[in-house]
């Protein structure tokens, strides 16, 4: 019967990756959706942006919006000092089942959080469930049309702080055109564009990073 894609990359991780090694886990993904398959990873040349900015701001707690199979999870855990945490939230349940898998052959399973659910269902319970008072990083890279909602419902549940930095992937590809306009002329943030292309293609893609004022 015929596997998933997502069930493809975890086997690739098993076959290729040292268990416990984050970096052998991310090459192993990178190989293969190089030489294999396409897959919607953030990828090496936009996660070596991603990874910049997480040792930059060093976050204690950072939101991920869209697991997918994990491979930003990855990323950005490796780099976070001892204590801190990432909640990383995936909408479906097929797919959140291959990255607790992947994040946990990595060995970085103590770092991360998978909450299985919608952004928009889960960010009002954040402080509740998880006894978040602020997040000092949040990445983007759910549904492309959900980033303006769901930073509108961050700023609404008092989830950003003076300094949090929000990451948005595919600004440029497959686009958030509205996010771009709403977060670009808002004077509660200040922005700025990585450009790139899009994971493992020569497609123009990019990150778009802002900080909250207050
Ligand atoms: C949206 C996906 C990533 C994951 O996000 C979960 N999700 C969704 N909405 C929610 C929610 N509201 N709450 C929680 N999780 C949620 C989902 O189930 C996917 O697993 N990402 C993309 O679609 C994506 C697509 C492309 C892409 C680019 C060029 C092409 F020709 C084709 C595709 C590139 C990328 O870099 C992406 O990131
Ligand atoms: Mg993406």
């Amino acid at each position: 019967t015929q596997t998933t894609r997502p069930q493809r990359i975890l086997k690739a991780v098993q076959k290729n990756a040292t268990k416990g090694d984050p970096d052998s886990v991310i090459s192993a993904i990178d190989h293969y959706c190089k030489h294999s398959e396409w897959a919607m990873n953030v990828g090496d040349e936009k996660g070596s942006i991603l990874d910049s900015v997480v040792s930059e701001v060093n976050p204690s707690t950072v939101l991920e919006l869209g697991t997918y199979c994990g491979y930003s999870a990855v990323r950005i855990a490796r780099l976070l000092s001892p204590g801190s945490k990432l909640i990383t939230v995936e909408f479906n349940p097929a797919i959140a089942a291959i990255a607790k898998q992947i994040i946990a052959y990595a060995g970085i399973q103590d770092k991360v959080t998978l909450v299985e659910g919608s952004s928009g269902d889960l960010i009002p319970k954040m402080k509740e469930c998880f006894g978040i008072t602020s997040f000092d990083f949040i990445f983007l890279d759910h549904w492309k049309d959900r980033y303006v909602p769901d930073t509108k419902l961050l700023e609404e549940c008092g989830l950003l702080r003076k300094g949090t930095v929000l990451l948005a992937d595919n600004v440029i590809c497959p686009g958030a055109p509205e996010y771009l306009k709403y977060i670009r002329n808002n004077r509660r943030y200040e922005s700025r564009y990585y450009p790139a292309h899009l994971e493992y293609t020569k497609v123009e893609d990019g990150l778009e990073k802002s900080i909250f004022l207050g």
